[in-house]
């Protein structure tokens, strides 16, 4: 395990209790504000000492209360990304990144830094100041500064949720790289679902300071009861390329069954994650015919959780598990129940570029 984390703390009117392990990957804590997300990450980071617990991290024991041990922020090997990137605004780039480096072994530096800069496409900033970069180069180089340690967890608290969709998008292709290329584990706090779905491996859902739910992305995001309300719920299916059609159209397979979207660039044979937000989900009995949807995805219902007057329906098919949210009058008119055979109507994988990201794990 990456990452085991046991924890007992009592603030006035709040009491965090969570026992968790994090496999590789990009372990993302999610729930609600005040959940206490933040206070998991600063009782890793060494920011809070714990009332009870103990914390270990690729087999490192950062803090055991039973045994008195309590290592300090700077000496445990993690590289901390913050919402505002809190970059040093009197040094430049290149003098913000060394700093990252400090606590790194002396051998691994010069190397590091060519990797992290490129990777990061950083190189043409290194002179300038924070104050003249975008939000979005602010956050590259928050995150190299980060790299720079080599560290053996990364430590991200809501990186993306001071800059703009667009910013947001320029961003989220580096963290993949982070979690698919140099394989840097990541413990990642967020309450955006889209970027949950992008980002995370495991997804661990915080509720009123207790663990409700730890499982593979795919399945939590899947699981009705915890998808959230409203756009937020969605599904997350693995897809393959596997055409490009000379009409605009890319052809992707999940699970042997064919997806097409707007052209994508990538190449056939890249695997995909695709998030199928569940209002943009039809049901039908049967398979439809003549519907200017393109992707339809026969399942059967393994689970029901009524949302006031709406329903959300999972429907179990071979690319996956989708999720549909239906009115309660066509849940009764299509007799939804678990173990119903029905279709699955794909409105709108095609406007929701945001929507696709780099593989599942
Ligand atoms: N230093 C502190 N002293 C007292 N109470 C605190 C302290 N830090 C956090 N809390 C309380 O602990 C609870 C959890 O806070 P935490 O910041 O961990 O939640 P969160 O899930 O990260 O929320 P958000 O999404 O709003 O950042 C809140 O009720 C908060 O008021």
């Amino acid at each position: 395990m990456t990452l085991s984390v046991r924890l007992r703390h009592d603030f006035a009117g709040f009491a965090l209790d969570v026992a968790f392990e994090a496999p590789p990957g990009v372990t993302v804590l999610f729930g609600p504000s005040g959940s206490g997300k933040s206070t998991v990450l600063n009782a890793v980071a060494g920011l809070l000492r714990p009332d009870h617990g103990r914390i270990v991290v690729a087999g490192e024991v950062l803090s055991d209360t039973a045994r008195g041990v309590f290592l300090p922020p700077h000496h445990r090997r993690l590289g901390v990304i913050f919402q505002d990137g809190r970059l040093f605004p009197h040094l430049s780039v290149r003098q913000n990144l060394r700093y990252g480096r400090w606590f790194a072994p002396r051998t691994a530096r010069p190397a590091r830094e060519a990797v992290v800069v490129e990777m990061l496409g950083i190189g043409a900033l290194l002179d300038r100041r924070p104050a003249t970069l975008s939000g979005g180069e602010r956050q590259r180089v928050a995150i190299g500064r980060a790299l720079m340690a080599g560290p053996g967890l990364i430590l991200a608290d809501e990186p993306l949720s001071a800059l703009d969709d667009d910013r947001k998008a320029e961003i989220l292709p580096y963290l993949e790289r982070l979690r698919d290329e140099l394989q840097v584990p990541m413990l990642y706090v967020s309450h955006a679902m889209p970027e949950v779905a992008r980002i995370a491996t495991t997804v661990a859902l915080l509720d009123r300071g207790r663990l409700i739910r730890l499982g593979p992305a795919a399945e939590v995001l899947s699981d009705p009861a915890f998808a959230g309300r409203g756009r937020e719920a969605g599904a997350l299916i693995l897809a393959t390329v596997t055409a490009h059609h000379p009409d605009g159209v890319t052809e992707l397979s999940a699970g042997g069954l064919p997806l097409f979207l707007p052209t994508l660039p990538a190449a056939p044979g890249d695997r995909l994650r695709l998030r199928i937000a569940a209002a943009d989900v039809m049901l039908a009995q049967g398979v439809p015919q003549g519907l200017s949807a393109l992707n339809l995805l026969p399942g059967t219902v393994d689970g029901v959780h009524p949302q006031g007057d709406a329903v959300l329906v999972r429907l179990a098919t071979p690319a996956g598990a989708v999720l549909s949210r239906i009115t309660r009058r066509s849940a009764a008119q299509l007799g939804v129940r678990p173990g119903a055979a029905l279709t699955a109507i794909v409105k709108s994988l095609s406007h929701a570029p945001q929507d696709v990201g780099t593989p599942l794990h």
